[in-house]
Parts: structure tokens; sequence; C-alpha cells
């Protein structure tokens, strides 16, 4: 995928989408938005045999022999990209950050839809920080993904500088500073869960190897398709060069489900509700802790007198919620899974408040709890906000929290010998438990 690099003022408003099936195809070489739309591109070139061109901005070289006319003035030019710049605008960017790359697959997919427009506008990383997405999709979306692109080239955002489409990790990954892994297949009838692991692992797998081939030696990934926290597992594996340390499995979905329904409890607005950890896996046996979860500052179970609620029905809650917000709106959850990967990647991005902590599925290694080594497992995080972590140390634990730790522990031991193939530890054996299921599944 080629990228323009747009340092012109009209760069703020210039989205460089370009489908790299079709760069490859076609050996159609960054068509910069400045110079060309992409529809434009779309409905004129679509059957030809296309030039090579090569475009920065305000510029257009053809360096093969030119088979059909480019553009000539600027009537020809798509939408937003037309517009006469504003100066003023210019001043601005002054005081901006250096952009930032931000990778996202899955991007025509239902989070991803919500995802992006919270990024481009500057919710995420702040309203100084352009960026740019480059976003992955599967051959099967590549038309879906184009639409994404034109939804945002809509939207007007003044810190959304590039746009990238492809469909090729090696090129969509390139510079990646931030990877949002979302694409994954979903658990169609009749598939069991060992294919899933199998299905979905060998798409992590690959994005593996393209980021560690392609991407900022620190990227930060976060794994939100499912079973994700063995996705985050086998990604890692296959991306040497990257630390462990900056992979992430989502479970900050589930860590907001548990405030939700302590505050419920409780009586309190969500805001009071603090230190809640999401143990293990993002499946039925994860573990929601309220033995060290607080509420306006009390231990949980001072506020709330009722541990056979806080032992069966609330943890069976935050466990399943995702199936019973399946059976009200007869799809999963998209808008909620985007808030919590905003509240994920801000929790990177910002330091933790005093005494606080949060939840992300990280590489267990080194961990202090006793929790078995080398497998991705959601615990309780600080962050300095510099993009890294460390693990909480101050956590007690009891007989309930111990039982119920080792079963999702024991669930993702036996994820992690069922995809031994895609991790590079030899040959797969499958003995799932039963009881697997995603936090979707009923
Ligand atoms: N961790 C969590 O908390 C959490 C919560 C909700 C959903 N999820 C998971 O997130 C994933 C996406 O959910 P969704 O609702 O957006 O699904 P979706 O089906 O709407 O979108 C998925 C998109 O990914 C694309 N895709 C498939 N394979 C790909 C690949 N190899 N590379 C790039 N793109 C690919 C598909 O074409 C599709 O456009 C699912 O696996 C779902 O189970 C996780």
């Amino acid at each position: 995928m080629a990228v323009a690099e747009l340092t012109s003022p009209a760069a703020s408003f210039a989205h460089n989408y370009n489908n790299a099936n079709r760069l490859r195809s076609s050996q159609l070489y960054a068509p910069s938005s400045s110079c060309l739309s992409s529809d434009h591109f779309r409905s004129r070139y679509r059957s030809t045999v296309l030039p090579r061109i090569t475009c920065s901005v305000n510029q257009v070289q053809n360096s093969a022999p030119v088979q059909v006319e480019a553009p000539k003035d600027k009537a020809e030019c798509y939408g937003v990209f037309c517009l006469t710049y504003d100066l003023k605008a210019e001043e601005e960017t002054k005081t901006w950050k250096k952009l930032i790359n931000i990778a996202v697959s899955g991007a025509a997919g239902m989070i991803s839809n919500h995802l992006l427009f919270k990024l481009a506008s500057g919710e995420v990383f702040g309203p100084d920080q352009p960026i740019a997405l480059r976003l992955l999709g599967s051959e099967r979306s590549i038309q879906a993904l184009e639409g994404v692109a034109m939804e945002l080239e809509d939207s007007l955002f003044p810190l959304l500088r590039e746009v990238n489409i492809g469909i090729d990790a090696y090129e969509v990954f390139q510079d990646a500073e931030w990877a949002l892994l979302i694409g994954a297949k979903p658990r169609g009838p009749g598939i069991e869960r060992a294919d899933l692991l199998d299905i979905n692992g060998q798409i992590f797998a690959e994005q593996g190897k393209a980021l560690n081939a392609v991407a900022s030696p620190n990227v930060k990934v976060m794994v939100v398709g499912n079973p994700c926290n063995t996705n985050a597992l086998i990604c890692l594996k296959n991306a040497p060069k990257i630390p462990a340390k900056n992979f992430h499995a989502l479970t900050r979905l589930d860590e907001n489900r548990a405030k939700c329904q302590l505050a419920l409890k409780a009586g309190v607005f969500y805001d009071k509700v603090s230190n809640v950890t999401i143990w293990g896996n993002h499946s039925t046996t994860q573990v929601p802790d309220f033995l060290n979860a607080k509420i306006d500052g009390m231990p949980v179970k001072e506020v709330i007198k009722d541990d056979k609620w806080l032992e069966h029905e609330f943890t069976e809650k935050v466990q399943k919620r995702g199936g019973a917000l399946i059976q009200k709106w007869g799809r999963s959850s998209a808008a909620s899974t985007a808030v919590s990967i905003v509240d994920a990647i801000k929790s990177l991005v910002t330091p933790t408040p005093e005494g606080d902590w949060f939840s992300s599925g990280v590489y267990t290694s080194g961990n202090p709890y006793g929790i078995a080594e080398d497998i991705v497992f959601s615990m309780p995080c600080r962050s300095k906000g510099d993009g890294d972590y460390e693990l909480v140390k101050e956590i007690q634990f009891d007989d309930y929290l111990r039982s119920r730790i080792a079963k999702t522990e024991a669930e993702l031991l036996a994820e992690k010998r069922c995809v031994a193939h895609l991790t590079g530890e030899g040959i797969a054996y499958c003995d799932l438990p039963e009881d697997t299921m995603l936090p979707g599944e009923m």
C-alpha cells in the first residue's frame, strides 16, 4: 500500500484511501486523494489496464505507457478534496502532534463502524492528535470498506489525515503504532469451538507475522476478534520482534458490564464503582472479581451484603451478558464493544487514577499471582499513560476467587494446547472443556 506523505495544507482534508487489492493487480500506486478521488478512479478505471501512477500531493507522474486519461482539471476532483483550504486551519496544525498510524482489521464490520468515527473525532487520542487510519478488510468486505472510507470522508474530521484500505496485512500494517485487530470469522451454526480456534487462529498467526515484519517495533496490539485471549497469544508468538507485553486481549467490555451490574445492585451511579478486575478468559469462565472491587471507596462486600447474589447472579449476569443482549437485539454488541475499546486504549495513554486499575488480557509471564506462565489472561493493570502498564500487586485472594481463577486458567491452557500448531509449539491437541463458550453464545 503506497501512502503519500501529506504535508501540504490540503493534507488535513486529504484522505488517501487505496484498495490494496486493486493496487496489486493493477500496479497502480498511491492515487492520493488530492490528485484523484477514489470514486472517480473506480468509475473511470474499473475495467481498464491501469497506468503506473506515482502521486504526491498536487502531482501526478505516469511512469508507464498511459492508456487512460488522467484527470485534467480541478473540476474533476472529488468532493471534499476540492475545497479551498482555510489558512487558519493551517496555523492550527502547527500545534498539533506528530501523526500516528492506527491499523484496524475487520474495518467494515459492526464494531469498527462505531470505533472508526470515535478514533477520527479525537475522542480517543485527543483533540491535538492527527491520525492516519489503515483499514484492513477481507476479500468479501472490500466494497463495504470503500463505503466506510466514503463515510469517513464525508465526516470532515480535521484530525483524520489519511485513510488507506486494503486486504493485505503486510501493506496495511506498515508502520502501525496501534493495531486494533477486530476482524475474525463469527462462530456459525455447527462450528465447534476447536474449529473456531483454528480458523481464527490462522488469521491471527498471519497478522502477527505481518505486524512483526512491517509495523512499528513498539506497536501496541489490541485483539478483539474472538476467541480473543488465545488469538492474542497466537499473534504475539508470531511476532517475536514485538515485546509480548504490547499485546492485549479486550476484556474491558466485561469490566464495564460488571461495573454496571454492581452499580445497579447498590443503587449508585456507575462512576462510584472502581477497582473491578475481570480475571482470565473472555468467555463464560471469566471471573468478575467482587472481592477487590469497591463502591464509593468501600469494599463491595461491605456495601452489597449478599454473597449468594455476588457469587451466582452477578457473576453469571456478567459472563452471559453478551448472550442476553443478542436475544434482545438479534445481533451481538457492537457499540458498547467499540466504547470499551476506546476505554482500553485511553487506559494506556492516560495515567490510571490514583488507587484504581483496569482489566486487560495480557501476557502472564512474570505475573505475581501464580497464574500459569505463557498465556494471555485478563488481570488488573495500571498505566502511567505512556502506552505501557504494570500489573497491580496489592490484590487479595480467597478460596472462591482462587477456584474460579483456576477454572478459567485451565480453559486457557486447553485452548493453548489446541493451537500449538499456530504458536510454533508442536502438534495441537484439543481437549477443551465442554462448557467453553464465548460471552455472546447461549
Ligand atoms: N473481546 C470482546 O469483548 C468482543 C466483544 C464483541 C465482539 N467481539 C468479537 O469481535 C469480532 C468482530 O465483531 P463484529 O461484530 O465487528 O463482526 P462483523 O462480522 O460485523 O465484522 C467482522 C469483519 O471482519 C472481516 N474479516 C474477517 N476476516 C478478516 C480478516 N482475516 N482480515 C480482516 N478482516 C476480516 C469481515 O469481513 C467483517 O467485515 C468477532 O470475532 C466478535 O466475536 C469481541
